[in-house]
């Protein structure tokens, strides 16, 4: 049966084929080697998280979704960025995909470009060729959802963005993706670890699923709640389950005023 993510995987698949055989893998190579170095992601949110005592926020740049449609008309991703950042944001999430969610990567670039902060690529990825992509546009960290990968493209994928002084932040739905995240990042202290209280496949959302999660994740990995927090009160949730960050989009994208929201969200 075919669902969102299965059409998001094929239509990926395509686009990356197109722009690898229009950028080969020597020059994407050059051009993230250009690139201004990575700026430490997961080091920012671990930072956030020993000095307060509180979770660190991953504040998203999203225009639109799949399942809420148009999100943010009015949307400026350098001012956006600014504002997350002024609001006590650690680290950013930009989304690139087109069409399911409006993205671009000049977003990613532009975002970055107005502030100190790391930025996250939010994009699907299918290919290590995507990772030197990602790094050519000045992503500080990659994605890898587990659902959509394989256990050998995801050590790939891993291994890529090592080599590129990137963070990756693995993504899991469920128990046996959380499994498999604990073995791709066995022996490994850097581990950056999301549960996504969406399903990509039903869009249901319950914060339930960072409570069941937190319990099976990885000794030493920082722990991230994904998707679907929009009080105070879901941020004391998943902080008491175990999450030491946040990565949160639209309940701060709906505000007319994204830096009070972001200040309301983290009291
Ligand atoms: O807008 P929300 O519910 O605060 O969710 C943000 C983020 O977690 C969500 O955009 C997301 C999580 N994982 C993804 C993977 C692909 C695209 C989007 C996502």
């Amino acid at each position: 049966m075919s669902d969102v993510l299965d059409r998001i995987a094929a239509y990926k698949r395509e686009d990356v084929a197109a722009r690898k055989a229009a950028v080969s893998q020597d020059a994407i190579e050059a051009r993230a080697r250009e690139a201004s170095p990575p700026r430490g992601f997961r080091a920012a949110l671990a930072d956030r998280f020993a000095d307060t005592g509180r979770p660190a926020l991953i504040a998203e740049i999203k225009k639109a979704s799949p399942s809420k449609g148009l999100i943010r008309a009015d949307f400026d991703p350098p001012a956006l960025a600014q504002a997350y950042e002024r609001g006590g944001a650690s680290c950013l999430s930009v989304l690139t995909d087109g069409p399911s969610f409006q993205g671009d990567d000049a977003y990613l670039t532009a975002a970055r470009a107005a502030v100190a902060l790391p930025c996250l690529r939010k994009d699907f990825l299918v290919d290590p060729w995507q990772v030197a992509e990602s790094r050519a546009l000045g992503a500080d960290c990659i994605l890898i959802i587990m659902d959509m990968v394989d256990d050998a493209l995801a050590a790939e994928l891993l291994a890529e963005a090592t080599r590129w002084g990137m963070d990756a932040l693995i993504e899991t739905h469920d128990a046996d993706e959380m499994a498999r995240a604990a073995k791709l990042v066995q022996g490994r202290d850097d581990a950056l670890i999301g549960v996504n209280n969406r399903s990509l496949r039903t869009f249901e959302v319950d914060l339930a699923t960072t409570e069941q999660l937190a319990a099976l994740s990885p000794e030493g990995a920082l722990l991230v709640a994904e998707s679907g927090l929009f009080t105070p009160q879901d941020v004391v949730r998943v902080t008491e389950a175990g999450a030491r960050a946040l990565l949160v989009g639209e309940s701060l994208m709906r505000q007319a005023d994204v830096e009070a929201a972001t200040r309301a969200l983290l009291v």
